[in-house]
Protein backbone atom coordinates (compact mmCIF):
# COMPACT_ATOMS: atom_id res chain seq x y z
CA UNK A 1 0.00 0.00 0.00
CA UNK A 2 1.05 3.29 -0.79
CA UNK A 3 1.87 5.75 2.51
CA UNK A 4 0.03 8.84 2.74
CA UNK A 5 2.11 10.41 5.58
CA UNK A 6 5.72 9.63 6.19
CA UNK A 7 7.86 10.78 9.71
CA UNK A 8 11.52 10.00 9.32
CA UNK A 9 12.95 11.30 12.98
CA UNK A 10 10.88 13.81 12.87
CA UNK A 11 11.71 16.46 16.02
CA UNK A 12 9.03 19.33 16.22
CA UNK A 13 10.03 22.15 18.98
CA UNK A 14 7.27 24.37 20.63
CA UNK A 15 8.24 27.05 23.32
CA UNK A 16 11.37 26.19 23.67
CA UNK A 17 10.70 22.37 24.45
CA UNK A 18 10.93 19.38 22.65
CA UNK A 19 7.50 18.43 21.89
CA UNK A 20 7.56 15.78 19.16
CA UNK A 21 11.00 13.82 19.61
CA UNK A 22 12.16 11.50 16.86
CA UNK A 23 8.94 10.46 15.40
CA UNK A 24 8.64 7.95 12.61
CA UNK A 25 5.78 7.06 11.26
CA UNK A 26 3.88 5.89 8.19
CA UNK A 27 0.34 5.52 7.32
CA UNK A 28 -0.48 4.02 4.57
CA UNK A 29 -3.45 4.41 2.31
CA UNK A 30 -6.36 2.83 3.21
CA UNK A 31 -5.83 2.79 7.07
CA UNK A 32 -7.95 4.06 9.83
CA UNK A 33 -5.13 5.11 12.42
CA UNK A 34 -5.93 6.44 16.14
CA UNK A 35 -3.79 8.67 17.35
CA UNK A 36 -3.63 7.82 21.46
CA UNK A 37 -1.58 9.15 24.52
CA UNK A 38 -2.14 11.77 27.82
CA UNK A 39 -3.41 14.78 27.58
CA UNK A 40 0.10 17.20 26.36
CA UNK A 41 2.15 13.87 24.55
CA UNK A 42 1.63 15.29 21.41
CA UNK A 43 -1.35 14.21 19.50
CA UNK A 44 -2.01 17.00 17.61
CA UNK A 45 1.26 18.64 17.72
CA UNK A 46 2.13 15.33 15.50
CA UNK A 47 -0.78 15.59 13.39
CA UNK A 48 -0.10 19.72 13.09
CA UNK A 49 3.36 18.34 11.70
CA UNK A 50 1.81 15.59 9.23
CA UNK A 51 -0.20 18.54 7.75
CA UNK A 52 2.66 21.05 7.72
CA UNK A 53 0.92 23.32 9.95
CA UNK A 54 3.96 23.09 12.01
CA UNK A 55 7.59 22.90 10.78
CA UNK A 56 10.24 20.34 12.00
CA UNK A 57 13.06 21.54 13.60
CA UNK A 58 14.63 18.05 12.20
CA UNK A 59 13.41 15.07 10.35
CA UNK A 60 11.91 14.36 7.30
CA UNK A 61 8.38 14.49 6.15
CA UNK A 62 6.33 12.71 2.77
CA UNK A 63 3.07 13.29 1.94
CA UNK A 64 2.07 10.82 -0.79
CA UNK A 65 5.72 10.42 -0.92
CA UNK A 66 6.55 14.00 -1.61
CA UNK A 67 8.76 16.27 0.46
CA UNK A 68 7.35 19.64 -1.36
CA UNK A 69 3.42 17.74 -1.57
CA UNK A 70 0.74 20.88 -2.51
CA UNK A 71 -2.13 19.33 -3.19
CA UNK A 72 -4.18 19.83 -0.45
CA UNK A 73 -7.04 19.47 -1.46
CA UNK A 74 -6.27 15.37 -1.71
CA UNK A 75 -6.86 16.32 2.36
CA UNK A 76 -10.08 17.21 4.43
CA UNK A 77 -8.70 17.97 7.85
CA UNK A 78 -11.72 18.19 11.38
CA UNK A 79 -10.03 20.61 14.03
CA UNK A 80 -10.94 20.44 17.48
CA UNK A 81 -14.64 21.73 17.75
CA UNK A 82 -13.88 24.88 19.74
CA UNK A 83 -12.19 26.47 16.27
CA UNK A 84 -15.95 26.49 14.65
CA UNK A 85 -17.60 30.06 13.88
CA UNK A 86 -14.81 31.88 16.11
CA UNK A 87 -17.24 34.45 16.58
CA UNK A 88 -18.12 34.98 12.64
CA UNK A 89 -21.60 34.70 11.70
CA UNK A 90 -21.55 32.53 9.17
CA UNK A 91 -23.88 29.66 7.88
CA UNK A 92 -23.42 26.52 7.70
CA UNK A 93 -23.61 26.39 3.82
CA UNK A 94 -20.64 28.84 4.29
CA UNK A 95 -18.85 27.00 6.19
CA UNK A 96 -18.92 24.16 4.28
CA UNK A 97 -18.91 25.57 1.06
CA UNK A 98 -15.70 27.09 2.84
CA UNK A 99 -14.00 23.82 2.14
CA UNK A 100 -14.31 23.93 -1.49
CA UNK A 101 -11.73 26.45 -1.58
CA UNK A 102 -8.80 24.12 -2.13
CA UNK A 103 -10.47 22.84 -5.23
CA UNK A 104 -11.82 26.11 -6.64
CA UNK A 105 -9.05 28.84 -8.69
CA UNK A 106 -9.08 32.28 -9.63
CA UNK A 107 -9.49 30.69 -13.26
CA UNK A 108 -12.57 28.37 -11.97
CA UNK A 109 -15.19 30.00 -9.41
CA UNK A 110 -17.44 28.04 -8.23
CA UNK A 111 -18.86 25.51 -10.23
CA UNK A 112 -21.77 23.08 -10.34
CA UNK A 113 -19.90 20.59 -9.26
CA UNK A 114 -18.99 22.45 -6.13
CA UNK A 115 -22.07 23.21 -4.84
CA UNK A 116 -23.39 19.52 -5.58
CA UNK A 117 -19.95 18.31 -3.78
CA UNK A 118 -21.25 20.93 -0.84
CA UNK A 119 -24.82 19.72 -1.10
CA UNK A 120 -23.58 15.94 -0.98
CA UNK A 121 -21.73 16.80 1.87
CA UNK A 122 -24.49 18.25 4.18
CA UNK A 123 -26.67 15.69 3.44
CA UNK A 124 -24.44 12.85 4.20
CA UNK A 125 -23.65 14.72 7.69
CA UNK A 126 -27.45 15.49 7.76
CA UNK A 127 -27.40 18.95 8.10
CA UNK A 128 -28.84 19.93 5.06
CA UNK A 129 -31.96 21.21 6.84
CA UNK A 130 -30.01 23.63 8.45
CA UNK A 131 -28.19 24.96 5.24
CA UNK A 132 -29.39 28.65 5.69
CA UNK A 133 -28.87 28.86 10.05
CA UNK A 134 -25.67 30.26 11.51
CA UNK A 135 -23.11 27.84 12.95
CA UNK A 136 -23.09 30.09 16.14
CA UNK A 137 -26.73 28.77 16.82
CA UNK A 138 -26.27 24.97 16.77
CA UNK A 139 -25.00 22.80 19.37
CA UNK A 140 -21.59 21.24 19.71
CA UNK A 141 -22.34 17.84 17.61
CA UNK A 142 -24.03 19.93 15.23
CA UNK A 143 -21.42 22.25 14.99
CA UNK A 144 -19.07 18.99 14.95
CA UNK A 145 -21.06 17.70 12.09
CA UNK A 146 -20.36 20.63 10.06
CA UNK A 147 -16.77 20.89 10.43
CA UNK A 148 -16.79 17.30 9.05
CA UNK A 149 -18.77 18.57 6.10
CA UNK A 150 -16.64 21.24 5.52
CA UNK A 151 -13.92 18.49 4.88
CA UNK A 152 -15.59 16.21 3.05
CA UNK A 153 -17.26 19.04 0.34
CA UNK A 154 -13.25 19.09 -0.42
CA UNK A 155 -13.57 15.22 -1.80
CA UNK A 156 -10.23 14.25 -0.10
CA UNK A 157 -8.72 11.22 0.25
CA UNK A 158 -7.67 11.32 3.78
CA UNK A 159 -9.74 12.75 6.29
CA UNK A 160 -7.93 14.07 9.69
CA UNK A 161 -9.59 14.14 12.78
CA UNK A 162 -8.51 15.66 15.97
CA UNK A 163 -10.17 14.39 18.77
CA UNK A 164 -13.87 14.15 17.12
CA UNK A 165 -15.37 12.40 20.32
CA UNK A 166 -14.45 15.06 22.79
CA UNK A 167 -17.46 16.29 24.21
CA UNK A 168 -19.79 14.47 22.30
CA UNK A 169 -22.85 13.05 23.13
CA UNK A 170 -23.10 9.14 22.84
CA UNK A 171 -26.09 9.50 20.34
CA UNK A 172 -23.62 12.10 18.44
CA UNK A 173 -20.75 9.46 18.84
CA UNK A 174 -23.04 6.73 17.38
CA UNK A 175 -23.24 9.11 14.23
CA UNK A 176 -20.42 10.01 13.75
CA UNK A 177 -19.01 6.27 13.81
CA UNK A 178 -21.90 5.52 11.30
CA UNK A 179 -20.30 8.44 8.83
CA UNK A 180 -16.83 7.28 9.36
CA UNK A 181 -17.97 3.68 8.27
CA UNK A 182 -19.35 5.01 4.79
CA UNK A 183 -16.32 6.75 4.44
CA UNK A 184 -14.13 3.80 5.38
CA UNK A 185 -16.09 1.66 3.12
CA UNK A 186 -15.23 4.12 0.20
CA UNK A 187 -11.25 3.48 0.68
CA UNK A 188 -10.61 6.42 2.55
CA UNK A 189 -7.71 6.79 4.97
CA UNK A 190 -8.82 8.11 8.31
CA UNK A 191 -6.83 9.74 11.29
CA UNK A 192 -7.96 10.04 14.53
CA UNK A 193 -6.66 11.84 17.35
CA UNK A 194 -8.64 9.98 20.45
CA UNK A 195 -8.23 10.16 23.82
CA UNK A 196 -10.42 7.03 23.89
CA UNK A 197 -11.53 4.51 21.07
CA UNK A 198 -15.35 4.92 22.27
CA UNK A 199 -17.77 3.32 19.01
CA UNK A 200 -14.83 4.22 17.03
CA UNK A 201 -13.18 1.34 17.94
CA UNK A 202 -14.25 -1.43 15.40
CA UNK A 203 -13.00 0.63 12.55
CA UNK A 204 -9.81 1.42 13.57
CA UNK A 205 -6.76 -0.57 11.72
CA UNK A 206 -3.87 0.84 13.61
CA UNK A 207 -3.08 2.63 16.57
CA UNK A 208 0.01 4.17 17.77
CA UNK A 209 0.21 5.95 21.26
CA UNK A 210 2.15 9.10 22.26
CA UNK A 211 3.87 9.66 25.64
CA UNK A 212 5.94 12.74 25.83
CA UNK A 213 6.50 13.57 22.24
CA UNK A 214 7.69 9.75 21.78
CA UNK A 215 5.59 6.55 20.20
CA UNK A 216 5.75 4.23 23.02
CA UNK A 217 3.39 1.77 21.32
CA UNK A 218 2.72 0.82 17.68
CA UNK A 219 0.36 -2.19 16.50
CA UNK A 220 -2.94 -3.62 16.00
CA UNK A 221 -5.93 -1.94 17.08
CA UNK A 222 -6.24 -2.23 20.65
CA UNK A 223 -8.79 -3.98 22.62
CA UNK A 224 -10.78 -1.73 24.81
CA UNK A 225 -9.62 -2.06 28.56
CA UNK A 226 -10.75 -0.79 32.12
CA UNK A 227 -13.83 1.40 32.40
CA UNK A 228 -14.20 1.48 28.86
CA UNK A 229 -14.43 -1.81 28.16
CA UNK A 230 -17.23 -2.23 30.75
CA UNK A 231 -20.76 -3.11 29.12
CA UNK A 232 -23.16 0.13 29.45
CA UNK A 233 -19.96 2.25 29.01
CA UNK A 234 -21.24 5.72 26.96
CA UNK A 235 -17.78 6.46 25.84
CA UNK A 236 -18.57 9.88 26.84
CA UNK A 237 -15.51 11.96 28.47
CA UNK A 238 -15.60 15.50 28.19
CA UNK A 239 -11.62 16.54 28.23
CA UNK A 240 -11.79 17.93 31.05
CA UNK A 241 -12.58 14.81 32.80
CA UNK A 242 -9.62 12.46 34.81
CA UNK A 243 -8.12 10.64 32.00
CA UNK A 244 -8.95 6.50 31.28
CA UNK A 245 -4.83 6.16 31.49
CA UNK A 246 -6.21 2.32 31.54
CA UNK A 247 -6.25 2.09 27.64
CA UNK A 248 -2.86 3.64 26.53
CA UNK A 249 -1.17 1.88 29.89
CA UNK A 250 -2.58 -1.42 28.77
CA UNK A 251 -1.19 -0.98 25.77
CA UNK A 252 2.01 0.11 26.29
CA UNK A 253 4.53 -3.03 26.56
CA UNK A 254 2.54 -4.82 23.77
CA UNK A 255 4.56 -5.83 20.80
CA UNK A 256 3.50 -5.14 17.10
CA UNK A 257 4.73 -3.19 14.29
CA UNK A 258 3.16 -1.25 11.16
N1 LIG B 1 2.37 26.62 20.38
C1 LIG B 1 2.92 26.01 21.43
N2 LIG B 1 3.92 26.59 22.13
C2 LIG B 1 4.49 25.96 23.18
N3 LIG B 1 4.12 24.74 23.62
C3 LIG B 1 3.15 24.11 22.95
C4 LIG B 1 2.49 24.70 21.83
N4 LIG B 1 1.56 23.84 21.37
C5 LIG B 1 1.63 22.76 22.17
N5 LIG B 1 2.58 22.92 23.11
C6 LIG B 1 2.94 21.96 24.14
O1 LIG B 1 3.30 20.77 23.50
C7 LIG B 1 2.89 19.64 24.25
C8 LIG B 1 2.06 18.74 23.36
O2 LIG B 1 0.83 19.41 23.04
P1 LIG B 1 -0.28 18.74 22.14
O3 LIG B 1 -1.44 19.66 22.10
O4 LIG B 1 0.33 18.29 20.87
O5 LIG B 1 -0.63 17.45 23.02
P2 LIG B 1 -1.89 16.51 22.94
O6 LIG B 1 -1.38 15.13 23.16
O7 LIG B 1 -2.66 16.77 21.69
O8 LIG B 1 -2.70 16.99 24.20
P3 LIG B 1 -4.28 17.06 24.46
O9 LIG B 1 -4.73 15.65 24.60
O10 LIG B 1 -4.35 17.81 25.73
O11 LIG B 1 -4.89 17.81 23.30
C9 LIG B 1 2.13 20.17 25.45
O12 LIG B 1 3.01 20.19 26.55
C10 LIG B 1 1.78 21.58 25.03
O13 LIG B 1 1.72 22.43 26.17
Amino acid sequence: MDAVFELHGGHVRLGGREVLDGIDLRIRAGEVVALLGPNGSGKSTLVRALLGLVPLSSGRRLVFGSERFRDWARIGYVPQRLSVGGGVPATVREVVSSGRIARQSRFRPTSRADREAVRRAMESLGIDHLAGQSVSHLSGGQQQRVLIARALAGEPEVLVMDEPLAGVDAENQRALAETLTLLVGEGKTIVLVLHELGPLEPLITHSVVLEDGRIVHRGAAPEPSGECAKPGHDHVHPHAEPEPVSLWRALVGRTGRH
